[in-house]
């Protein structure tokens, strides 16, 4: 249940707001409508909430408290942020804050899903994933010799056992928050690893080591990337243990995105409707716009030939210099020269890791999601424009990726793709300028 309380605020404070992913489409246009972030593509609109705009006496209603100077808090059905300073209790409400978001972090579901197999199953399973760790520990193997190493989301040990299979470090600590911890100490006694790995159960951010390390290796990628944001525990964790002039593998990361088409999806999801056995069902069109394209679709798989144009690294990461704080909203840049035409249908994205060697001029091993590499568990993820564009050959395609954390869901994201395409011919009227935000729930 939410909790009602009263805006103390002097006068009229207008800060900014827009309804949180708006079913209708609104005029932007509108110059009362002041938003916080968002756009209109197409005439469909979704917008998120930065602020919300309230007066003297509103009762608003309070969803979380994510930090003690802002709180998440709905006002006749807009939910934003509101300064916690400027709010009272209201006295006839007593209700509970609303419970679902006690947990902002969601971990006993997280977590829970990774007390089963079903997840590790499909990692283990993942040869382009397991082997590249493999050839990371393998093609460092002499110089991880006397070293101590944590293995942050250890799952079921397996890079932790390559470890202790393939090199001699002094110690490897086995950092798993899930229940699988109590399997994974078994599989490290089944094979011999138990004098090398010690198994921690807990969250990385709060179990103590009783030294620091000298490397910090982690399979902490989600789709897109940056997805489950495991990633602001690797940091952590680098800051709290990883010795000075310490390893992080993988020691840098990168978002890739392409412009695509996207036929046999697009007939799946669209197309179908206009004549299912021999009926025109185009009516639900817009629905099926609005069911399908307005999130990313995640184990998309696109053929190298579904590319309209050279793939553009729009994120970088360095995980020696990467601060919790960059997470919250990560901007980049991209532009696109079309190379055959084509109808765009949308923006794929996927991700590359690597891991530098310890030695000195050693090999770099890479991890790369993408479409001309070994197929992984991610899979590439599929941005679908609401209606398909055509393009030509020489036409170029310019924009700008946002990825912003939820300030609330602290695993979830949007992502704000915001572009333009000019005509290879320079014909004004092939210039679009489009906004989409799509929520990664
Ligand atoms: N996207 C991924 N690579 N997910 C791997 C997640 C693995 O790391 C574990 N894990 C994730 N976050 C943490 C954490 N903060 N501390 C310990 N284990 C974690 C999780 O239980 C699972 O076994």
């Amino acid at each position: 249940m939410m909790r009602p309380v009263r805006s103390m605020l002097p006068g009229q404070i207008s800060l900014e707001v827009a309804p949180i992913r708006s079913e209708r489409p609104a005029n932007l246009r509108d110059p009362n409508l002041k938003t916080g972030g968002g756009g209109i593509s197409n005439n469909r609109v979704t917008c998120f909430v930065s602020q919300l705009s309230f007066s003297r006496g509103d009762r608003l209603l309070v969803h979380a408290k994510p930090s003690s100077e802002w709180w998440w808090a709905e006002l006749q059905g807009v939910i934003g942020y509101v300064p916690a300073g400027y709010l009272s209790q209201d006295a006839a409400g007593e209700e509970e804050e609303d419970p679902s978001i006690e947990d902002p972090w969601q971990d006993e579901e997280y977590f829970g899903n990774y007390g089963t197999l079903r997840l590790h199953l499909e990692m283990l399973s993942d040869k382009s994933r397991t082997e590249a760790y493999r050839q990371v520990i393998l093609s460092n193997s002499a110089s991880l010799s006397s070293k101590r190493v944590m293995d942050l989301g250890c799952g079921t040990g397996i890079i932790s056992l390559f470890c202790a299979q393939l090199a001699r470090p002094s110690m490897v600590y086995a950092v798993e928050a899930s229940s699988m911890a109590e399997y994974t100490r078994q599989l490290v006694k089944q094979n011999g690893c138990d004098e090398v790995v010690t198994v921690l159960q807990g969250r990385a951010e709060e179990i103590e080591l009783p030294e620091q390390v000298d490397v910090l290796v982690s399979e902490w990628m989600g789709n897109c990337l940056l997805f489950e944001f495991m990633v602001e525990s690797v940091l952590l964790a680098r800051d709290r243990w990883l010795r000075d002039g310490g390893t992080m593998w993988p020691s840098s990361a990168a978002l890739t995105l392409v412009p695509c088409q996207a036929d046999s999806y697009y007939a799946e999801k669209m197309a179908f409707w206009e004549r299912p056995y021999g009926l025109d069902f185009t009516p639900l069109q817009p629905l099926a716009q609005q069911e399908f394209f307005t999130k990313p679709k995640f184990s998309h798989i696109i053929d190298p030939c579904d590319c309209l144009a050279a793939p553009c690294d729009v994120i970088s990461l360095d995980m020696y210099t990467l601060q919790v704080g960059d997470l919250e909203q990560m901007k980049g840049q991209f532009h696109f020269c079309v190379e055959k035409s084509a109808v765009f249908h949308g923006f794929t994205a996927w991700f590359t890791v690597c891991f530098k060697s310890l030695e000195a001029g050693g090999a770099t091993v890479e991890l790369n999601t993408g479409p001309n590499s070994g197929p992984t568990h991610w899979k590439q993820t599929l941005f679908m424009l609401d209606r398909p564009v055509s393009v030509c050959a020489g036409d170029s395609i310019s924009g700008t990726i946002v990825l912003q954390r939820n300030p609330v869901w602290r695993r979830h994201m949007t992502v704000t793709l915001h572009w333009t395409i000019k005509g290879s011919t320079d014909n004004p009227d092939n210039a679009q300028a489009n906004i989409f935000i799509y929520y990664m729930h």
